[in-house]
């Protein structure tokens, strides 16, 4: 939901949608680059998956959006998911919101809406 107010709303400090998206961009082209995680990928519509995730964290972010694709558990069910695998990504997002010159109190305030996701991410592996 869109916060109202005076102070700049996560989504605002992210760069609003256009920000959002260069982030995607980035973070979708670190992980082709990282092969750690990448095979996870390999059957995945990247066009489609960047247009979700960038609903997803506009969402989060208390943008002007509403996430409507399935729920995490859903979406990572039997991909075979670990800890190292979850870090991993985590790192690639980071240095993605580094590169887009995201600064840190932003960046740990979106690392800290996903933290708790990862229970559902984790669910059925
Ligand atoms: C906080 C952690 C995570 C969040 C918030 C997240 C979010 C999402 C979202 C929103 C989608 C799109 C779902 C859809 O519209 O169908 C998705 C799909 C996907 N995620 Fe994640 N994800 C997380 C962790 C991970 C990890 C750790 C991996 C693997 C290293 C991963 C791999 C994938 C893959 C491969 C897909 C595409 C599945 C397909 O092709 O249908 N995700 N994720």
């Amino acid at each position: 939901g869109q916060q109202s107010g005076s102070s700049p709303s996560l989504y605002q400090r992210l760069g609003g949608q256009a920000g959002i998206h260069d982030i995607v961009t980035d973070f979708l082209i670190n992980v082709a680059d990282d092969p750690r995680i990448v095979g996870y990928f390999a059957h995945t519509n990247i066009d489609y998956l960047a247009a979700s995730l960038e609903q997803y964290i506009c969402d989060l972010s208390d943008g002007p959006c509403t996430y409507e694709g399935p729920s995490m558990a859903r979406a990572h069910q039997h991909m075979g998911l670990t800890d190292a695998s979850f870090n991993a990504l985590v790192d690639n997002l980071q240095q993605a919101l580094i590169a887009r010159d995201i600064d840190t109190g932003a960046r740990n305030a979106l690392l800290g809406r996903l933290a708790p996701q990862y229970n559902e991410v984790m669910r059925d592996q």
